[in-house]
């Protein structure tokens, strides 16, 4: 049974690091039209949160991944690809309540251990490629919460810098290629940057602009903080990045996970499930917490975050995820 896990991470793995290593050269753009189908979070905008249901979305085949991501090949309509994103853990910032922006701070020890818990509760999904922005914080997370997952490959920063870096960072077997996991670093998925309120305490800054002015920097869609990106702007590279690198990936079959910040995923999410302007004002997401989408035939159907009693639920929307677990399952045994 190792075997058929092995064959479905291998052929996936081993497509990819072609693509990770020429997507400096590559621009990729994909026609895929996104059509939110439903939530199972209703009411609320507040993400992060558990999301239990499911029992009508439809069965679907198991993932037919291609043997090269790149090539056009065309995977078999039943196919879907598990999309999990992932806001950092706790910063060092986060704790003394400063405005981050773009500045690079790590992950405090609560931070550590949200990541460390967050990689349990996707440690049965599928992942293929990893993506996350140029900051330690998102890295870090990535890695942590890999470091949980039960098919125990390695994550490896891809170094495409450079033309040199992208040469000394090559592997030459086949095999331990096949046993990793590429991470992607992008600027373009860093946090919204926050222009001269970073480093500034929030409710210093509340106190002295007022809480309306401060809330409206931080929430709203199109009104940026003093020299800094509003959520508009970060969206145009933000989003951008996800449909021109990350959504080809996923219609070539590959599961994706994206560790990323508060407002660079509020603006992929305000794409994913066509949040107008005034909704996304009230979309908050919390440290740490996994939250899972399902990208089929074109569509994302969002499935909330699989953690606790209601992991067997999001389990339960789909077979490929089931047929994934069990075959981890027989890994083990
Ligand atoms: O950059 C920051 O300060 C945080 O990561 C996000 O902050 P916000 O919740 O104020 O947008």
């Amino acid at each position: 049974m190792a075997g058929a896990v092995s064959h479905h991470a291998l052929a996936s793995t081993q497509s990819y690091w072609l693509s990770a290593q020429n997507s400096r050269f590559q621009k990729r753009t994909s026609n895929v039209r996104l059509v939110y189908e439903g939530s199972c979070c209703s009411g609320g905008r507040k993400l992060g949160l558990v999301c239990a249901s499911g029992s009508q979305f439809s069965v679907v085949e198991p993932v037919q991944l291609p043997s090269d991501g790149n090539s056009g090949h065309t995977p078999k309509k039943s196919s879907e690809s598990a999309l999990i994103l992932i806001r950092h853990g706790e910063s060092l910032w986060n704790e003394k309540n400063l405005f981050t922006g773009c500045v690079d701070v790590p992950l405090t020890p609560k931070g550590v251990e949200e990541a460390i818990e967050a990689g349990k509760r996707i440690c049965n999904i599928p992942i293929d490629v990893i993506y996350t922005s140029s900051l330690i914080r998102a890295q870090m997370t990535a890695l942590l919460a890999m470091m949980q997952h039960r098919r125990k490959k390695i994550p490896i920063i891809m170094h495409n810098e450079s033309e040199q870096a992208h040469r000394w960072s090559q592997i030459y077997s086949e095999e331990t290629k096949k046993q990793s996991i590429p991470v992607i670093t992008a600027w373009q998925l860093n946090e919204r940057m926050y222009g001269e309120l970073q480093g500034l305490n929030k409710q210093e800054t509340a106190d002295l602009f007022g809480k309306e002015q401060v809330h409206e920097w931080r929430r709203s869609y199109d009104i940026p903080p003093p020299n800094g990106e509003s959520l508009e702007m970060c969206a145009e590279r933000a989003v951008a990045y996800f449909k021109e690198q990350i959504v080809p990936q996923l219609v070539a079959g590959k599961h994706v996970m994206v560790a990323a910040h508060g407002n660079s995923l509020r603006s992929i999410i305000m794409h994913l499930d066509k949040l107008t302007s005034q909704e996304v004002i009230s979309l908050e997401l919390s440290t740490g917490i996994p939250m899972l989408y399902i990208f089929k035939e074109g569509k994302f159907i969002r499935r909330g975050s699989p953690v606790g009693p209601s992991e067997a639920s999001v389990y339960a929307y789909t077979r490929t995820l089931a047929k994934y677990r069990q075959k981890l399952d027989n890994m083990v045994q």
